[in-house]
């Protein structure tokens, strides 16, 4: 192993930053906040859903710390993801993936943007559930379509034809990303918008979770 995927210092040191954050949080954070305990907030969903954008302002709002597992495996490779995909291939970076979101998950309560590929992977979903509220930010394909083309640090669509292989991808995922706790569409709005149906639709699952509609 050429990194620790756990322990990067730069990791750590923000983590111990955030604790600060997290008693903050707590003491005058927002009621959603206050009802997580320990559990983090997952977002889960294909590529230009949002996770990142709308996970960093829903931290905000929600006066939690925000990580995204993607920059967080960059920090841990000292690459980036094109580079690890290129390096040391696909597998490579799945299994930073599952390591680093496994770390982060025991660090919370946060927003956590997963990459969309994380929650393919059985042993993450099972901490998921165990340590954390999943939400699936879903789009349309043309929507996401028209937000992916914005940059080009995405291996997987890096060919011939990226249309196709979210289709493939959709097909693929969509059954899995359907098992998390909520579900928002993350349609053609203002990024702001979007929060705030996740922000309504968190309120809701709470209030659900108080008659004892979580259980079992
Ligand atoms: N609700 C939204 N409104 C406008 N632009 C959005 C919205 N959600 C995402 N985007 C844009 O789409 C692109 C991809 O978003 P990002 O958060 O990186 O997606 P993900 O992390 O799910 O791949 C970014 O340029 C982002 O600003
Ligand atoms: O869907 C995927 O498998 C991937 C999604 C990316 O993250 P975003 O979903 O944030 O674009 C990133 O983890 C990597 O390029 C692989
Ligand atoms: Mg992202």
């Amino acid at each position: 192993m050429l990194y620790d995927w756990h322990m990067n210092s730069i990791s750590r040191f923000n983590s111990l930053d955030e604790v600060g954050g997290q008693n903050q949080a707590s003491r005058r954070g927002h009621p959603i906040s206050r009802q997580l305990g320990t559990r983090s907030l997952v977002l889960v969903g294909l590529m230009g859903a949002g996770k990142s954008t709308v996970g960093r302002r829903l931290a905000q709002t929600l006066k939690l710390p925000f990580r995204d597992a993607d920059h967080e495996i960059e920090a841990a490779a000292g690459m980036t993801i094109p580079e690890i995909f290129a390096v040391h291939g696909e597998d490579h970076f799945r299994d930073g993936e599952r390591r680093v979101i496994a770390r982060l998950l025991q660090e919370g309560p946060m927003v956590l943007a997963t990459g969309g590929g994380a929650f393919m992977n059985e042993e993450t979903r099972q901490r998921v559930s165990e340590c954390a509220i999943s939400i699936w930010l879903k789009a349309d394909l043309d929507v996401l379509m028209r937000r992916v083309r914005k940059r080009s640090t995405r291996p997987l669509l890096q060919n011939a034809d990226p249309e196709g292989t979210m289709r493939r991808l959709m097909e693929l995922r969509y059954p899995v990303y359907a098992t998390a706790d909520l579900t928002i569409d993350s349609h053609e709005a203002p990024h702001d918008r979007v929060v705030a149906d996740v922000v309504k639709a968190l309120a809701d699952w709470f209030d659900r979770d108080k008659q004892g509609g979580h259980e079992g």
